[in-house]
């Protein structure tokens, strides 16, 4: 939608709805962590699941599409007023049982793409031993709730390979970027501001139409540890949370500080203690927990920030990571607020952030649309899920061929243009290797 639009368009169903939650009789995930995802139609799938646990949906029951400054409060008021309409049945009563709206928005929230909140009709959900199934249907419609054998005919259509993938260059060519960050550090240097984060695309063009389960599969199998999304077309596997809230409690997941992994395990131990030690990425990373612990503690009665990053490890990279914990305030803000408060952190604007976004609009030459923006799923009580939509791609909604994949990294004074670039070819390899095979 157009991001000047301020109300938010709505589709949403004319009468009641009922919202009925029970349990059902799923695979362990610790013997079958691909269930979730197994069950799956190749049209629209939702997806919010990490080591095989999570929730996955289809269908569309209401759609919200919101732009501008407001985008969050806009959805969170709608999501308000479809609440109304329903009638919940929830036996399971867990975290993401009941009715939920599945959610990306922009980065920046003056992009075209603005964001979008999806109400499913099935979900199914898991956590631990717990599973459960979520129909939302209008009041009419007295249809028992599905059977296991019923949901898995659901996904039952082969997931197909999008063959072989053309790369091409995206909005500016890699020599052009390497001088936008030549330019970010003549600025850094000069004062204008403290560490900027930019970001750069490349163009996917796959011999067949893509079918968005093949990618889901292969991150969650390779990038087990993070959460693979896909919401309206925006698919990858995250490793960055930007906020968790569930009862009363939140947490965010701060990443900042890269280094590529060499497939070497010794090497690695070796690059994880210098990351540890690296100036340049300790800097890189205190602005982007500062950010985060500034823009959460409003919200809260207490907040837990630990003085020294732990190193994440993934297949491709080693990022320095900071839990940020946080006991919320009564009457407790939902967890949409909370993203919407924290967006854009350091670890993907800058800081210090107005400085960094208008920075970012004035040399970075791309719209992120929802690429670093916040991508997640919103319970009826508010709590939810939001990351950081990294390692990501847009399908392309005109052609089922064609993507923009995303990566960027965070730029401070000691940055060097060569090292950033190979960085972002490191944080492009999750979305490369999704297209394979
Ligand atoms: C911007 C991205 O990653 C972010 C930037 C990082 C960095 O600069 O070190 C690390 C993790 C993320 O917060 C990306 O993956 O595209």
């Amino acid at each position: 939608m157009n991001a000047n639009q301020p109300t938010p368009v709505a589709h949403v169903p004319a009468g009641r709805v009922v919202a009925r939650t029970t349990p059902l009789d799923l695979p362990d995930a610790a013997t079958d962590p691909g269930t979730l995802l197994d069950l799956l139609p190749a049209e629209s799938p939702l997806s919010w699941v990490r080591r095989g646990d999570g929730i996955v949906a289809w269908g569309e029951l209401a759609r919200v599409e919101v732009g501008g400054d407001g985008q969050f409060a806009h959805a969170e008021q709608a999501w308000t007023r479809l609440l109304r309409t329903m009638t919940v049945h929830d036996d399971v009563r867990a975290p993401g049982t009941g009715p939920v709206a599945f959610g990306s928005f922009s980065f920046d929230p003056a992009s075209p793409a603005g964001g979008t909140l999806v109400v499913p009709r099935v979900v199914v959900g898991r956590r631990g031993p717990l599973a459960w199934v979520t129909t939302l249907a209008e009041e009419d419609d007295d249809a028992p709730q599905p059977t296991l054998a019923e949901l898995l005919r659901v996904g039952a259509a082969p997931v197909t390979s999008p063959g072989p993938v053309t790369y091409t260059d995206g909005s500016l060519t890699p020599e052009a970027w390497l001088d936008v960050v030549a330019d970010a550090v003549a600025r850094i240097r000069d004062g204008a501001v403290d560490k900027v984060v930019l970001a750069r695309d490349v163009r996917a063009r796959t011999a067949r139409p893509v079918d968005p389960r093949h990618l889901l599969a292969r991150l969650a199998e390779r990038f087990a540890g993070c959460w693979t999304f896909s919401v309206d077309g925006l698919v990858g596997a995250t490793p960055e949370l930007l906020v968790r809230s569930e009862k009363g409690l939140v947490i965010s997941r701060v990443l900042a500080g890269t280094v590529r992994r060499t497939g070497d395990d010794d090497a690695d131990l070796a690059r994880a203690a210098h990351l540890s030690h690296s100036s340049k990425d300790l800097e890189e990373h205190e602005y982007a927990v500062s950010s985060v612990a500034q823009a959460l503690s409003p919200f809260c009665t207490s907040t837990n920030v630990p003085e020294t990053p732990f190193v994440l490890h993934l297949p491709n990279v080693l990022h320095l990571a900071t839990d940020v914990t946080g006991v919320l305030a009564p009457p407790g803000a939902s967890s949409l607020a909370l993203a919407d408060a924290l967006a854009p952190t350091a670890a993907v604007c800058g800081t210090p952030t107005a400085v960094a976004r208008d920075l970012i609009r004035e040399i970075e030459h791309l719209d992120r649309a929802r690429y670093a923006g916040a991508v997640g799923w919103l319970g009826a009580d508010g709590d939810g899920e939001w990351g950081i939509g990294l390692r990501s791609a847009e399908l392309d909604p005109e052609d089922p061929h064609e993507l923009r994949l995303f990566a960027g990294c965070g730029i401070v004074a000691a940055s060097v243009p060569d090292d950033e670039l190979a960085e972002t070819e490191a944080k492009l390899e999750p979305m490369r290797y999704a297209l394979d095979g």
